[in-house]
């Protein structure tokens, strides 16, 4: 089989299913650079400022309602559905691509039902340990099905024949080695050298509930010589931190360099993303994990395998109070053993090579 010429990736909404697609078309790339990659999105996702900086084309389709159920007779569908399958089928046609790649998100359908009309090849990736309904959808056209995480016994029929392929990493996160970048990293952010650093990140969107227990925990932290590096979210309203700590609490919106973070930490608050899991997991970055609470659990499901391999905690939104907080972050932080080996789990469960391990399996599907 040759090379690839011409590839759509479908995948948008929030950043977790726009990451996995830029590392993904990072990864083609490297390997050659003359492959054509069109990324489909929709008009008001995180697509339209994650993609475009990157030098990748992004194609709009009409956004629709995802259906909330994957038994859904699609003959009956809303018409909008098929006016976005249509979208998509127009730029997979202009661009003649070789196959189409979805990542999930309500983007991904209309590209699923695309290329089942054109009996192309198509893939689906799946970081998410329960999939999503866009997948789910997307699983009656093709058996070319990878995963981020192997998944549980009790779950998921359809993924019975899934290959579990990892998660494409941006490279600055799969290369990092974050000892190596960590003074340098802490200097980037004002931070002190010598003080033990909790990183704080609700995911692409922020999470109120984690900002507000962590300002509430501010002052006792920096009593205790624990310096914060916050991301606040750039869709949060920032919550209001104390200015006469003595240690540095470094907030920000939003943070492009994710590595940076990662790098100047020592434990990291998170929710329970499936990108936050595969990045803090494939770094060995020991973590606290705060599910949010609704969505299926599906983000208490992403975290809990390597919170079971003794690669962080997790706490309920519930509990996460700054009491618990203090309690529990001052202690384990100042625990160098505790939070190698619980560095050391983490690292054991994640991986960095998902986005070549994905290249190679969809590389096997075109051929077949
Ligand atoms: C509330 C909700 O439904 N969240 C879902 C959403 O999470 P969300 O969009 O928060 O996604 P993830 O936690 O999976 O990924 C966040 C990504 O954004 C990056 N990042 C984050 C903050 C920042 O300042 N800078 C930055 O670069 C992270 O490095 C990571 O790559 O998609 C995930 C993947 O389908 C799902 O598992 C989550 O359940």
């Amino acid at each position: 089989m040759g090379p690839l010429r011409s590839v759509v990736l479908a995948g948008g909404g929030t950043g977790g299913h726009v990451y996995p697609l830029l590392a993904f078309a990072d990864c083609l790339r490297r390997h050659d650079p003359g492959v054509r990659i069109t990324c489909l999105g929709t008009p008001r996702g995180m697509e339209n400022d994650l993609i475009p900086p990157q030098g990748y084309d992004l194609r709009q389709i009409p956004a629709y309602q995802l259906p909330r159920s994957v038994n859904m007779n699609l003959v009956r569908t809303p018409g909008r559905m098929w006016t976005a399958a249509r979208a998509a089928g127009k730029v997979i046609d202009e661009v003649q691509a070789d196959v189409v790649v979805g990542f999930g998100g309500y983007v991904s359908v209309p590209a699923y039902l695309a290329a089942w009309r054109r009996e192309m090849p198509m893939v689906i990736h799946e970081v998410n340990v329960p999939p999503g309904v866009a997948n789910k959808l997307g699983m009656k056209f093709t058996k070319n099905v990878a995963v981020g995480f192997p998944h549980q016994p009790s779950q998921a029929e359809s993924l019975r024949d899934a290959t579990v392929v990892g998660v494409p990493l941006r490279r600055t996160i799969a290369a990092l080695d974050r000892y190596a970048l960590r003074d340098a990293a802490r200097a980037h952010f004002g931070l002190r050298p010598d003080l033990p650093v909790l990183f704080v990140s609700g995911g692409s969107s922020g999470a109120r509930s984690i900002n507000l227990a962590v300002s509430g925990a501010a002052k006792e932290l920096a009593r205790n010589g624990v310096q914060v590096l916050h991301v606040m979210g750039a869709r949060n309203e920032p919550v209001p931190i104390p200015t006469d700590l003595p240690v540095p609490y470094v907030t920000l919106p939003y943070l492009s360099e994710m590595e940076l973070g990662y790098a100047a930490a020592d434990l990291m608050l998170a929710r329970g993303g499936a990108m936050t899991v595969a990045e803090v997991a494939a770094i060995g970055l020991p973590t606290i994990y705060v599910p949010y609470p609704h969505s299926n659990q599906e983000q208490r499901r992403n975290a809990l395998p390597v919170v079971e391999a003794g690669g962080g905690l997790l706490v309920d939104d519930a509990e996460l109070t700054p009491a618990w907080l203090e309690r529990t972050v001052i202690p384990l932080i100042r625990d160098p053993q505790r939070l190698y080996a619980m560095g050391a789990a983490a690292g054991a469960y994640g991986r960095r090579d998902g986005d070549e391990a994905l290249r190679s399996f969809v590389m096997q599907a075109v051929a077949r």
